[in-house]
C-alpha cells in the first residue's frame, strides 16, 4: 500500500463512485491538498466536483478507492467517526444558503462552534467577527426570512469559517450572488482562509475561481483533465461538447 505523503492535509487515490441508480460520478480520481493551501476544483456541471468533495469530506462512504485526513484512513471509518470528524475538523458550505429558520442570524453563524462544545459567549464573539467581516454584522439579530439570498449565503460562509476548520469544503459558494458579488466574497473567503491557515477545498464550474487558488484541478465526466474547453453559454445548452487533452 502507498503512504499518504506527510504534507499533504487530505490525500485520495483511485476513487471511483457510483450512485445506487448505477449514476457514475467519479471514475478513479487521486490528488493531494497540502496544510493551508487553496485547492480550486473546476468542471462544468455534473463533472463530479460535489461528489469529490462529499468523498473526500466523509460525508460519502468511499467504496473504491481511499481518501486519508492527516494519514488517518478516512475511507475505513464508520459512519459514526466520519460525522465526528465533519463536526471537530471540517466545515461545507452549499451552493445555496440553509439556515435554520427560528435562530437569528448570529446564533445560525455560531452553531456549529457551539455544537463543538465552545461556550455560547465566546461562540457568539466569533459568529459576530466573522458576520462582519463578511458585510452582513448589521443583520446579526434578524432572522433568515429577513435577508435576501446574497446576505443568507454570506452568513453561510461566517458559519463556516468560524470554527476555524482545518479543511473548508466549498461548493459554488458564490453561486447565488451577482458577479461583483461573487469576486468579492470568494476573494474575502480565501483571503480570511489563508490568514488562519484554513486548507480549502473550493469546487467552481466558473474558471473566475481559479486564480484566487494556489492550484487548481480540472474535473471531466468523474476524471481528472488537463484542460477542458466549453462552448459559450447559449451553444452549451443541449450538447456535451467538450474538448479536452488529458
Ligand atoms: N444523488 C444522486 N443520485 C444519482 N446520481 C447523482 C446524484 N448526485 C449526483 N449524481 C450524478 O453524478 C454525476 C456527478 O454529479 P456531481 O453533482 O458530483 O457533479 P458536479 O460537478 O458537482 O455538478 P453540479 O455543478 O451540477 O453540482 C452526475 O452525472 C450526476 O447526475
Amino acid at each position: 500500500m502507498v503512504a499518504p505523503p506527510d504534507n499533504d492535509v487530505l490525500w485520495a487515490r483511485a476513487l471511483h463512485f457510483t450512485y445506487n441508480d448505477g449514476s457514475p460520478a467519479l471514475s478513479g480520481v487521486s490528488l493531494g491538498v497540502q496544510e493551508g493551501e487553496v485547492l480550486a476544483v473546476i468542471g462544468p456541471r455534473g463533472s463530479g466536483k460535489t461528489t469529490l468533495l462529499q468523498c473526500l469530506s466523509g460525508l460519502l462512504p468511499v467504496r473504491r478507492g481511499e481518501v486519508w485526513f492527516n494519514s488517518v484512513p478516512v475511507h475505513k471509518m464508520g459512519p459514526t467517526d466520519r460525522e465526528r470528524l465533519r463536526r471537530d475538523r471540517f466545515s461545507w458550505i452549499d451552493p445555496a444558503p440553509s439556515l435554520v429558520p427560528e435562530l437569528n442570524v448570529w446564533e445560525n453563524a455560531a452553531l456549529p462552534l457551539m455544537l463543538r462544545g465552545t461556550s455560547r459567549r465566546r461562540a457568539k464573539t466569533a459568529a459576530l467577527e466573522w458576520l462582519e467581516r463578511l458585510d452582513v454584522g448589521k443583520a446579526a439579530r434578524k432572522r433568515p426570512h429577513q435577508l435576501v439570498q446574497s446576505e443568507r449565503q454570506r452568513v453561510c460562509i461566517a458559519r463556516a469559517l468560524a470554527p476555524s476548520p482545518t479543511v473548508l469544503f466549498a461548493d459554488e459558494p458564490a453561486a447565488p450572488l451577482h458577479r461583483t458579488d461573487r469576486t468579492q466574497v470568494l476573494r474575502t473567503l480565501t483571503t480570511a482562509a489563508r490568514s488562519h491557515g484554513i486548507t480549502v477545498v473550493l469546487a467552481s464550474y466558473d474558471a473566475d475561481a481559479a486564480p484566487l487558488a494556489d492550484r487548481r484541478i480540472t474535473l471531466l465526466d468523474g476524471r481528472r483533465v488537463n484542460t477542458v474547453q466549453l462552448p459559450p453559454v447559449g451553444e452549451a445548452e443541449g450538447r456535451a461538447a467538450c474538448s479536452l487533452s488529458v
